[in-house]
């Protein structure tokens, strides 16, 4: 079953096109998550799903029905964690985990999911005194306590230190697990690595590349890069059979090879490549003196 539907999408602000015939669909179950630059009218999408924003041209299907038409119903049926979040100092995490899970028919237990986003020990602090990646997390809370099928996350675990995060993940893998679709928007490569069974990038409103984190862009046909240090330099070659080289390279060395190293290109290098053409900041790294590339 398809999850959301996207066909021709088009959200003009001004003369800008934010959004250029956008088609992509998300199957129910997935963890998707959509990558691209600042700018790249990811946010702008996404709202358009969530039913915040409206579209100049194309449709749109979430959950079998167009945002615009939809009711108290549908909206119960999906959770989205926004970019910032609203205010609501005064209040506990506890007093707005309870009273949004009361507009839900079939809400989490609001202590399961203060020990699911990590704020237990701060359940009944007032709002105003969590620090940012604590109402980040609390954000996430609020948008996982409705039980929703379908969660939407913009850039959820901005401001999240690394064992926050590590915990957010697996926050995310087990509410999958559960069947829930997850659609993310991450400007961490390795959290959408981690995550997504599929990513597409998009960048000026258009989708780039679509496909498993795996296989993006080719990246699992891509070279690899073998690094050794000889004669006290570091040495590299680029070849599409490192396992060969790692043994000519053992025979020569009578055993082991100094500091021997095998890498492929990471998703961020293949994602830095795809983005580069409509980025103009970017600065392409340059390779190193030694490295040379062998025949296949
Ligand atoms: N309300 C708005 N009014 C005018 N222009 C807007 C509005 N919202 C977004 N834009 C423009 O549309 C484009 C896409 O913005 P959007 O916020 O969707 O990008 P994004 O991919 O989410 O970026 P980021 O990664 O920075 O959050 C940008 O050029 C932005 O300036």
């Amino acid at each position: 079953m398809t999850a959301i539907s996207i066909r021709g999408l088009v959200k003009t602000y001004g003369d800008k096109r934010a959004v250029d015939e956008l088609d992509l669909d998300i199957e129910a179950g997935e963890v998707f998550a959509l990558l691209g630059p600042n700018g790249a009218g990811k946010t702008t999408t996404v709202e358009i799903l969530e039913g915040f924003r409206t579209a100049d041209a194309g449709t749109v299907q979430v959950l079998g029905t167009d945002p615009r038409d939809a009711d108290r119903a549908w909206r119960n049926r999906i959770g989205i964690v926004l970019q910032t979040s609203s205010g609501l100092d005064l209040l506990t995490p506890r007093e707005i985990l309870s009273s949004t899970a009361r507009a839900y028919a079939t809400p989490r237990g609001v202590d399961e999911v203060l020990a699911s986003v990590g704020l237990q020990e701060k359940a009944d602090e007032r709002i105003a005194g969590l620090s940012g990646g604590q109402r980040r997390r609390l954000d996430v809370g609020l948008g996982i306590v409705g039980r929703p099928e379908l969660l939407f996350l913009d850039e959820p675990t901005t401001g999240f230190d690394p064992k926050a995060r590590r915990d957010f993940w697996d926050l995310i893998r087990s509410l999958a697990d559960e069947g829930t679709t997850i659609l993310l928007t991450t400007h961490y490569l390795d959290e959408a690595e981690h995550l997504a069974d599929r990513v597409g990038v998009i960048a000026a409103g258009r989708l780039l590349a679509l496909d498993t984190p795996a296989n993006l862009g080719g990246r699992a046909d891509d070279e690899a890069t073998v690094s050794w240090t000889e004669d006290g330099q570091r040495r590299s070659l680029v070849t599409s059979t490192p396992t060969l080289e790692v043994q000519r390279l053992a025979e020569r060395f009578g055993g082991e090879v100094p500091e021997l190293a095998v890498s492929r290109p990471s998703l961020e290098d293949t994602y830095l490549s795809l983005i580069a053409p409509h980025v103009t900041e970017h600065v392409a790294d340059s390779p190193a003196d030694t490295t040379r590339k062998v025949p296949a």
